[in-house]
């Protein structure tokens, strides 16, 4: 996947390190960045006496882990000196929530939908706050616009409930079946063309949908979503007389004017260049959250599903694969798909030796984030017994370059990104990892530069985790090359 940008050998500025002096802690690495051993590995009993009181997981086996993901929010204070608090780093987490389902302003508990024989989306759960803006990520043809469909009660259910508001939209069970039609479950829809009416002015095409409103009130409205969109002065043309973007914000106007109770959005920006794509993004974001609209986006594009959205859900086969916020999809991906979905970085090998992971990088321990009295973390052993192979998710952000590091890495690649360097570095045994590096620091590629991996925070992955995962056929064969 990154091989084609990183073979960048040419640039003439490649130099030597460029290290400023303020970034060199008195020709040592800076603290936080040093490996350290484990201060304390806990005793199984330990570990089952924190199990037994809830602080830990049973099991570190992501299923169990997901069924026990509550715990992985849980801050406690406990009156024994030392455990103070519980983050496990290795405990995944697909539905961090802390309202049922019921609670919540929009909510979809095992909604199914098919086409004949066919099932297209699978048991899809989420649930959404009002204000909240959600999005389902996934491949083409993974079911996102057949489940937008359902939502918006153009396609029909097989199973599963939809709330939005306190009002049932959807129960599909063995003895019911309900349905409120699309026109009265007060969603608007703004599509990927737009759809505006081309022989409509853009304040006209705004007013569409007003038309059970009073003359005054609509004029007001029109006024109201022309600023919104900052579109005033374009009231009287034609849409085609307007760029992508601003037809594109007329189509959220005219969505947002009838004040939606929820507002789906279908791969709206995919007909725009791709700078635009990322600064439309974030305008549309600013303007949902002034008006405190709830709204799902349908997009296949990552960084679309960043700048806009509060929650992501990655669909594959119809199947929510984890929804979360960016951060923790980023961060803690329940498995190699969605890690390797959403974010660079690089799967290395390692290998379980006495509870810890053996890799090319060094070794990696069990960190609970649980401190003792001295705040010092605490770590565990990994649940594997040895000789179990492992795959450990490294992010560009783990490994930080630093020229006083007596651990180094080959230059075999790299992409200049404005501000920083990606750089694709061979270690030793052959493996390659990424480093996200200033771009002050520039480095020849053949050169072999010092690096410092920070893996307190990696994710593990177990070859069940890796066999277990849905792979669209369409990228399993690449992206299972990529991982070797
Ligand atoms: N009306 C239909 N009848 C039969 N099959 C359909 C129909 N609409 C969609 N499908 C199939 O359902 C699957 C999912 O389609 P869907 O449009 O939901 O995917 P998607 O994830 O939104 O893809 P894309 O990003 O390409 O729009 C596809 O295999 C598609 O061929």
């Amino acid at each position: 996947m990154y091989t084609d940008l990183m073979n960048d050998s040419t640039n003439p500025a490649a130099s030597k390190s460029l290290k400023p002096e303020s970034l060199k802690i008195g020709g040592k690495p800076r603290p936080e960045y040093v490996k350290k051993p484990p201060v304390t590995l806990l005793t199984k009993a330990q570990v089952a006496q924190l199990q037994a009181d809830k602080i830990l997981p049973h099991s570190s086996s992501t299923q169990d882990t997901l069924n026990q993901s509550i715990l992985n929010q849980t801050t406690l204070n406990k009156e024994t000196a030392g455990q103070i608090h519980l983050q496990d780093n290795h405990v995944f987490n697909s539905s961090k929530k802390n309202t049922s389902v019921d609670d919540a302003y929009f909510s979809v508990q095992d909604l199914i939908v098919g086409y004949d024989d066919t099932i297209i989306v699978n048991g899809l759960s989420l649930d959404l706050q009002q204000g909240e803006i959600g999005c389902f990520l996934g491949y083409s043809g993974c079911g996102k616009t057949t489940a937008l469909r359902a939502i918006a009660g153009l396609e029909q259910s097989r199973g599963g409930k939809i709330r939005l508001s306190n009002q049932r939209l959807t129960e599909q069970t063995a003895r019911t079946t309900f349905a409120v039609a699309p026109a009265k479950r007060g969603m608007g829809m703004v599509f990927q063309d737009y759809a505006l009416f081309g022989h409509l002015s853009v304040a006209k095409n705004i007013a569409f949908g007003l038309n059970k409103w009073s003359a005054a009130d609509k004029k007001a409205r029109v006024k109201e979503m022309l600023e919104l969109v900052e579109l005033s002065e374009h009231a009287d043309k034609r849409p085609s007389e307007l760029s992508g973007g601003q037809q594109q914000r007329v189509a959220l106007a005219r969505a947002l004017a009838p004040k939606p109770k929820l507002l789906l959005l279908d791969e709206p920006f995919s007909n725009l260049d791709v700078v635009l794509r990322e600064s439309l993004a974030m305008n549309v974001r600013d303007i949902l959250k002034r008006t405190n609209t709830t709204a799902i986006l349908v997009t296949h594009d990552q960084n679309e599903a960043f700048a806009l959205a509060d929650k992501v859900g990655v669909m594959d086969k119809g199947k929510l694969v984890q929804w979360a916020t960016p951060s923790e999809l980023y961060h803690e991906p329940v498995s190699p798909f969605v890690a390797e979905f959403v974010g660079e970085g690089a799967m290395i090998d390692g290998i379980i030796k006495e509870g810890h992971v053996e890799t090319a990088l060094g070794d990696i321990y069990r960190r609970m984030e649980v401190y003792d009295a001295s705040g010092h973390p605490q770590y565990c052993e990994y649940d594997y017994p040895n000789g179990t192979p492992i795959k450990v998710l490294v992010r560009p952000d783990d490994i930080i370059h630093d020229d006083e590091s007596t651990q180094t890495a080959l230059v075999v690649g790299r992409v200049f990104r404005g501000a920083n360097y990606l750089y694709r570095l061979q270690l030793a045994d052959g493996q390659t990892v990424l480093s996200l590096v200033a771009s002050h620091h520039n480095h020849e590629i053949g050169s072999q530069i010092g690096i410092l991996p920070i893996l307190e925070h990696v994710v593990v992955f177990d070859e069940k985790d890796i066999n277990a995962t849905t792979w669209s056929e369409y990228d399993r064969s690449e992206r299972v090359e990529e991982i070797r």
